[in-house]
């Protein structure tokens, strides 16, 4: 939960500032099927800034600990799943913030990628870079048509590393990702479909989270503790090879988004955000 402070006028007449507590994400869990949904709420398209990163955490290990029987992540924006690193964070960046702004987005992967709990998408909107992150993370994804998805990072002149790209690896074969990659290729709905990107189309956000629904209940008759070892078993060598290079993985990360050249393509990138958004 990340805080604010607010400015009112209190009785006295005096302004005051009072600290209070902003959800950017909400969990609910529904009490029938017992799935928790966390919702990300971060207008206007759940930029992954620090305090983004740090609620999304929070939620997760919130589900891990309430014994919900599986996670569906989404999001309360209606065009947008997540537009990924919040790029403000990442041009003529604090140090400090930037290292916790990475810290804490290894740390939502590796919390995703591993939770025992079956996990599922629904991607009510585009999901470019950090978005693709977090839905490929999960087992299964559903998507609303005429989106995007991918991981774009070479199109900002900066390099996913392999931790974020074994999510990808997990799903498309090696060629296709390589060259997804290397063009920095973002897909429509209907070409993440037909790659294997997601495994489902949904007309709306509803449709996509009773899809999802549906998925997870395809595990009601499994051994919880043998679905997780199972899991874990696909997933572990790339979680310890996270282990062993997060912190050199860091380093790295802030060396390269400080390179005078790729802050001038940030910047340039940023420019032609607003710029289409104005025109809109
Ligand atoms: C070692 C490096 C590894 C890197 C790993 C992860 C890196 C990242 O995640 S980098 C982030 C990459 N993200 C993108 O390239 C997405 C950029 N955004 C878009 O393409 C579109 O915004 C999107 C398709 C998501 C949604 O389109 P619209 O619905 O049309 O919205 P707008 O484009 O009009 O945007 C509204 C508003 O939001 C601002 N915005 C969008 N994306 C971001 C972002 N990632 N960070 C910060 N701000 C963002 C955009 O500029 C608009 O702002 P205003 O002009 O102030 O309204």
């Amino acid at each position: 939960m990340s805080s604010r402070l607010l400015s009112f006028v209190g009785r006295t007449g005096r302004r005051r500032l009072m600290s209070t507590a902003i959800k950017l994400t909400t969990v609910e869990v529904n009490d029938k099927t017992g799935i928790a949904t966390l919702t990300m709420c971060r207008p206007p398209v759940n930029g992954q800034n620090l305090e983004l990163l740090l609620d999304i955490k929070s939620s997760i290990n919130e589900i891990k600990n309430n014994n919900s029987r599986g996670l569906i992540i989404t999001s309360a924006s209606p065009k947008v799943f997540s537009a990924g690193l919040d790029i403000l964070e990442m041009y003529k960046p604090d140090q400090q913030r930037l290292r916790a702004v990475w810290t804490e987005l290894q740390n939502v992967w590796c919390d995703l990628y591993g939770i025992s709990v079956p996990t599922a998408a629904a991607i009510n909107g585009h999901a470019p870079a950090g978005g693709c992150l977090l839905a490929t993370a999960c087992e299964y994804r559903v998507m609303v048509p005429n989106c995007i998805i991918g991981l774009n990072e070479t199109q900002l002149g900066i390099i996913a590393p392999k931790w974020l790209v074994s999510g990808y690896l997990n799903i498309l074969p090696k060629r296709v990702a390589e060259r997804a990659l290397t063009q920095g290729r973002l897909f429509t709905t209907d070409e993440a479909l037909q790659e294997g990107l997601i495994d489902e189309i949904a007309n709306s956000k509803e449709e996509a989270v009773d899809k999802c629904v549906a998925f997870i209940g395809t595990f009601a008759k499994v051994n919880p503790v043998a679905r997780a070892l199972t899991k874990q078993q696909f997933r572990a060598d790339n979680l310890r090879q996270f282990h062993k290079e997060r912190e050199q993985d860091v380093d790295d990360f802030l060396s390269l988004v400080n390179r005078p050249e790729v802050q001038k393509g940030i910047g340039i990138y940023l420019e032609g955000l607003k710029k289409k958004a104005n025109k809109q």
